[in-house]
């Protein structure tokens, strides 16, 4: 199977400001992949450099070649934040002009139709609103019937609907076998879509694995129950955090849901109303991103 995306010790600054310090990925045809991280993480950046938009240093390469070369670049379609769009320019002609680009362009017109966009075709650029823009962006990554899609924080601006219609788009390309890197700060949403998660923290990958592979290692959890035994006793069971009293519920962090249920098993029929929240991605994103810059 011929690697899709490869960076081995990637490193990047602007000016003296290191963003990427050691960036070392791979990812396989057809893979999915969630990009996350901060404000100002280098997600962007990262994408600009797989485009050949920015040269870092260390290996990089896209399709076996470097990032930019013309024979990976027709095997591309990107939707990248703050794109440039010519205001003046209608919509049919955007896509028109990017289908030129791509000798295995698909129709332009069967494309806004499929997204339900052919209203817009006749509009000028400058006068769609966010959301349509982002819609139309996405279009237009699609056109040149790309194998591999970059797409930066795709959702953005779009309303519930769209972004709805956005992730069944997605799905269906999924199927098209297209391999594609997204980055959002929509937690809930990359998580269903995404075969990897990787979040980036400090210039590095801090991890690089599965959804299911991270709440894994983050075994964290929340038992809520209602319950007339003392709250002290639950301090002392294994892995157990915190508790907090919320009259009438008794609320107990523990770092290792399971470890602590099992220990309150003996205690069940004094145990009302049990409930189990396991640690969210965006209660693991929180904890693994809030540490402090390394200096
Ligand atoms: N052209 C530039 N010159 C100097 N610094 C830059 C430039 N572009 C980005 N940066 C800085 O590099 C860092 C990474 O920016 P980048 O846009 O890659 O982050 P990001 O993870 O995509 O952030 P966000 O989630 O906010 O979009 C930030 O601190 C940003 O201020």
């Amino acid at each position: 199977m011929n690697t899709v995306i490869q960076a081995e010790h990637l490193k990047f600054s602007y000016g003296d400001k290191t963003v990427l310090k050691d960036i070392n990925l791979t990812v396989q045809p057809g893979e999915i992949v969630g990009l996350i991280g901060a404000n100002g993480a280098g997600k962007t950046t990262f994408l600009n450099i797989l485009l050949g938009l920015l040269a870092g240093t260390g290996e990089v390469s896209v399709f076996g070649q470097r990032p930019g070369a013309p024979d990976s670049k027709v095997r591309l379609g990107s939707m990248l934040q703050g794109d440039m769009v010519i205001a003046g320019t209608t919509v049919g002609d955007l896509m028109q002009l990017a289908a030129a680009q791509s000798p295995r362009a698909l129709d332009p017109d069967a494309l806004l139709n499929e997204f339900h966009l052919s209203d817009l075709k006749p509009q000028r650029l400058g006068i769609l609103s966010g959301g349509q823009l982002r819609r139309i962006t996405f279009a237009v990554a699609l056109v040149g019937n790309p194998d591999l899609l970059f797409l930066d924080e795709p959702t953005v601006g779009m309303d519930a609907q769209s972004r709805k219609a956005f992730w069944t788009q997605i799905e269906q390309l999924r199927q098209q076998g297209k391999t594609m890197v997204i980055t959002s700060h929509y937690l809930e949403e990359i998580q269903q879509v995404a075969d990897r998660l990787l979040i980036l923290q400090n210039g590095r990958f801090v991890f690089n694995g599965s959804l299911q592979a991270l709440q894994k290692q983050h075994l964290g959890a929340t038992i809520t129950c209602e319950t007339d035994l003392q709250s002290a006793i639950f301090n002392g069971l294994p892995a157990v955090d915190k508790v907090q009293l919320v009259a009438p519920k008794l609320i107990i962090h523990s770092t290792d849901g399971d470890q602590t249920l099992r220990a309150l098993v003996p205690m069940l029929d004094r145990l009302h109303q049990v409930s189990v929240t396991r640690e969210s991605l965006e209660d693991i994103f929180l904890q693994l991103t809030g540490k402090d810059d390394e200096k």
